[in-house]
C-alpha cells in the first residue's frame, strides 16, 4: 500500500507536469488553457493494460462515453466534429487493442516504438478530427477556437509531444537499470500507469482552477479515468467502483445536463465539475480498496506459498529418511535385512520378553562349499545363487519371523514364540527347497548348491540369554556341516530329548 502511494505520487507529479505543460502550450498557442494534451499520456499509459478482457470492457466504456457525449452535445454546433471523432476514436482504440493483444512489455523494442507512434499518428483519429475541425471552421465558419478546445485537437498535440517523450523517458529509464528483467520493466510500467488514475486527480484540480478562470471541461472526462481505473490493475474493486461513477456521471449527465446528483446548477460547467469530483471520490475509494485487497491477496498467496514449499520439504525429508533408513538396514544383493537390522530385532525387546510365552527359535543358514562354487562359476554366478538361496529363505516365514543376510554367505532367521515343531519345519523346507532349486554345484558331492542350517530354540518360560542362543545356533550350524552338509541340526538343550530326524536333519544334544 505505501509502495503504490509512493508510486501513485511520482506518476502524480510527473503527470501534473504534464498537465502544467499542455495548459501552457495551448494557451500559448490559442490563447486558451487546456488540459487536454495531457490526455495524450493517459492514452500512451492506458496501452500498458495487460489484461484483454479489460481492454474490451473499456471499448464498452468507450462506446458509453460516445453515446453520453452525443446526447449531451446534441444541441451543440460542435456535434458533428464530436460525434466524428468520438467513433473514429473508438473504433482506433478497437482495432489497435486487437493488433495489439500482447502485453507491451518491451517498451524499446521496435515493434513497441513502431506501436507508439502509430499510436500517436492514427489513434484518436486526431489527424482527421483536426481535419474535419479545419475543414468545418473553413466552410462553414465554426470557430477555430472552439474546435482547438476540443479533445480532439488537443489529443493530437498530447499524443504527437507526450507520447515518444514518455517512451523516450521510459527507455532511458530501461537503458539505465540494464540489470532490469523484460517482465519487470512491463510490470513496472503498468503499475505505473495504474497510478494514472489518480494521477488524474491532479489534472481535475488543474481544471477547476482554469474553470474559475473561465474555461471549461466536456464530460468526456469521464472516460479516460475510467479507462484507467479500469485498467488499473484489472481489481474487481476498481472496476465496480469506476463503474458505478461513470455510470452516475453518465445518467445524470444524460438525464439532466444541467445539474447533477447533488442538485441543480447554473452552468453545465458546475455540473460537470461535480460529475467529474464525484467520479474522483468514488476512483479514490475504490483505489484504496483494491489496494488493500491486492496487498493482501500478495501476502495471502505469499503465506500460502511458503507454507506450501515448508509442508513439501518437511515430506521430500521424511520420505528421503525414511529411504536412507530402510537402505540402511537392507543388504542390497539379496534385499533381505542385513546384520544390524537382525540384531537390533534380537535387540528390541520382544524376543526377550516374550519368552514366557513360548521359545524363540534362532537358525543359522550358510551355504555349502560356496568357496568351489565362486572358484568354478564365478563371483557373478555366485551372486545369482546367492540371491536365489536368500528367495527361498525369506519366501516363507511364519508370522513376526525375520530372516537376514548376516554375512556373506551366511544367513539367520529368528523367529518369536516359535515351538520346536515349526522352527523344525521350516529348517527341513528350506533345507529341501534350497536342493530343488537344482543350481548346478559341480565341485559338491550333491551336485546342486545346498545349505546347512543350524537352529537353537530357547527354554520355554526362561529369560532369552541372546548370546548363548546365537553361537548355540552357530554351533548347531557347523555340527550340520560336521555331519555332512545339506541339512539341518538342532541342538536341544535338555539333552536328553532326542527329535526324531526329518529328512537331512538331526537333533542333538548339546
Ligand atoms: N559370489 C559371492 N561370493 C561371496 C559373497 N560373500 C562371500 N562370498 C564367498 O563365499 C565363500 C565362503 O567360503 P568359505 O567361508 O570358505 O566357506 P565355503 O566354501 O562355503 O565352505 P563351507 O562353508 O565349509 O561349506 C568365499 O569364497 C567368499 O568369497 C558374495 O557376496 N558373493
Amino acid at each position: 500500500m505505501k509502495r503504490s502511494l509512493i508510486e501513485f505520487a511520482k506518476v502524480a507529479v510527473t503527470f501534473g507536469a504534464f498537465a502544467c505543460l499542455g495548459i501552457a502550450l495551448t494557451h500559448a498557442t490559442w490563447g486558451v488553457s487546456s488540459i487536454w494534451p495531457a490526455n495524450g499520456l493517459i492514452v500512451g499509459l492506458f496501452f500498458n493494460g495487460r489484461k484483454t478482457r479489460w481492454r474490451t470492457l473499456t471499448i464498452a466504456v468507450a462506446a458509453g462515453a460516445l453515446v453520453a457525449n452525443l446526447l449531451f452535445l446534441r444541441d451543440r454546433p460542435a456535434v458533428p466534429l464530436f460525434t466524428f471523432g468520438n467513433v473514429v476514436e473508438v473504433l482506433a482504440l478497437w482495432v489497435s487493442l486487437s493488433a495489439s493483444r500482447a502485453p507491451v512489455s518491451a517498451v524499446v523494442s521496435p515493434r513497441s516504438l513502431f506501436r507508439f507512434l502509430l499510436c500517436a499518428v492514427l489513434f484518436p483519429a486526431t489527424v482527421s478530427a483536426l481535419a474535419v475541425g479545419v475543414v468545418a471552421h473553413l466552410t462553414r465558419g465554426w470557430p477555430l477556437l472552439f474546435v482547438s478546445r476540443s479533445w480532439l485537437f488537443s489529443d493530437a498535440l498530447g499524443l504527437a509531444l507526450f507520447l515518444p517523450l514518455g517512451h523516450a523517458v521510459r527507455g532511458a529509464q530501461r537503458l539505465l537499470n540494464i540489470g532490469l528483467s523484460r517482465r519487470r520493466f512491463g510490470t513496472h510500467f503498468s503499475r505505473a500507469s495504474v497510478h494514472g488514475v489518480l494521477a488524474h486527480a491532479i489534472v481535475l484540480l488543474v481544471s477547476v482552477a482554469t474553470f474559475h478562470r473561465g474555461h471549461w471541461i466536456p464530460p468526456y472526462w469521464v472516460l479516460p479515468s475510467v479507462i484507467l481505473a479500469v485498467l488499473w490493475a484489472g481489481s474487481y474493486a476498481a472496476v465496480t467502483g469506476t463503474c458505478i461513477a461513470s455510470a452516475v456521471a453518465v445518467i445524470s449527465t444524460v438525464s439532466q445536463p444541467f445539474s447533477s446528483p447533488l442538485g441543480a446548477f447554473a452552468t453545465p460547467e458546475k455540473a460537470i465539475l461535480e460529475v467529474q469530483g464525484f467520479t474522483l471520490a468514488c476512483m479514490l475509494a475504490s483505489y484504496l480498496m483494491a489496494s488493500v485487497l491486492a496487498d493482501r491477496r500478495r501476502y495471502l498467496a505469499q503465506a500460502t506459498a511458503g507454507h506450501r514449499t515448508q509442508l513439501e520439504l518437511a515430506r521430500k525429508l521424511r520420505e528421503a529418511n525414511a529411504e536412507l533408513e530402510a537402505l540402511a538396514l537392507q543388504d542390497p544383493l539379496t534385499r533381505l535385512p542385513n546384520r544390524r537390522r537382525f540384531e537390533s530385532a534380537f535387540a528390541d525387546g520382544s524376543f526377550t520378553t516374550n519368552a514366557d510365552r513360548g521359545e524363540v527359535a534362532v537358525m543359522f543358514i550358510d551355504v555349502d562349499w560356496f568357496k568351489r562354487f565362486n572358484d568354478r562359476y564365478g563371483h557373478a554366478f555366485g551372486d545369482g545363487a546367492l540371491r536365489a538361496v536368500a528367495n527361498v529363505i525369506g519366501e516363507r516365514l511364519p508370522d513376526g519371523a525375520i530372516a537376514a543376510r548376516i554375512g556373506g554367505e551366511e544367513f539367520a532367521v529368528l523367529m518369536p514364540d516359535a515351538s520346536a515343531a515349526v522352527a523344525e519345519g521350516l529348517a527341513e523346507s528350506i533345507v529341501q527347497r534350497v536342493r530343488l532349486l537344482s543350481i548346478a554345484h559341480a565341485d559338491s558331492p550333491y551336485e546342486h548348491v545346498t545349505v546347512s542350517v543350524g537352529l537353537m530354540l530357547s527354554k520355554r518360560g526362561v529369560a532369552v540369554d541372546r548370546a548363548s542362543l546365537l553361537d548355540a545356533a552357530d554351533a548347531a550350524m557347523y555340527r550340520a556341516k560336521s555331519e555332512g552338509r545339506n541339512r539341518w541340526v538342532r541342538l536341544d538343550r535338555d539333552g536328553a530329548t532326542h527329535v526324531p530326524a526329518i529328512g537331512q536333519g538331526t537333533c542333538q544334544s548339546v
